[in-house]
C-alpha cells in the first residue's frame, strides 16, 4: 500500500481551499476563519489528551489523526506551510530539548 504522508494531507487542504466555493469541510472551516480553525485545533487538542489519560489506544489513534488534520487546516488559515514548521524543528536538531528550551529564555 503507498505510504499517505502529513504533506499528501497539507496538499490536500491547499487543493480544498483554491476550489472556491465547492462545498467541502476543509472549505467551511477556512471560509469560517482562522479564529474558528484555532477553536476546532483546541477542541481537538483537548479530546488527543482525554484518549491519552484514559489510555485507550484506538481512541488516541483516531484523536491524533483529528488532530493533525485541524493543524494543518490552521496553518493554512494563517497563510503558514508545513514547510516552515519543518524547518523550525529542523533548526533544533543540532541541539538537546533542553538546550533549545534555555535559548528561548534568552530570546
Ligand atoms: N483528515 C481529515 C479529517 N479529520 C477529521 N475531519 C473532520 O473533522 C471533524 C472533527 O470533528 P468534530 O468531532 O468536531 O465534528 P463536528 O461536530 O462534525 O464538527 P463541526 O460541525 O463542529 O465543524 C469531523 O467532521 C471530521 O470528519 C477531517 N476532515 C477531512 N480530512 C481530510 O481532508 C480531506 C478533505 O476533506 P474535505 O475538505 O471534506 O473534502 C479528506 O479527504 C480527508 O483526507
Amino acid at each position: 500500500m503507498p505510504r499517505f504522508t502529513i504533506h499528501d494531507l497539507a496538499e490536500t487542504i491547499d487543493a480544498r481551499a483554491a476550489a472556491g466555493g465547492e462545498a467541502s469541510y476543509t472549505r467551511k472551516l477556512l471560509d469560517k476563519g482562522a479564529e474558528h480553525c484555532a477553536k476546532k485545533f483546541g477542541e481537538e487538542a483537548v479530546e488527543t489528551v482525554i484518549a491519552a489519560v484514559e489510555n485507550d489506544r484506538a481512541h488516541l489513534v483516531a484523536e491524533s489523526a483529528d488532530l493533525l488534520y485541524h493543524f494543518l487546516v490552521l496553518l493554512k488559515a494563517r497563510g503558514i506551510k508545513l514547510e516552515e514548521v519543518e524547518a523550525a524543528l529542523g533548526k533544533r536538531t543540532s541541539m538537546s530539548g533542553l538546550e533549545e528550551k534555555a535559548s528561548r529564555k534568552s530570546d
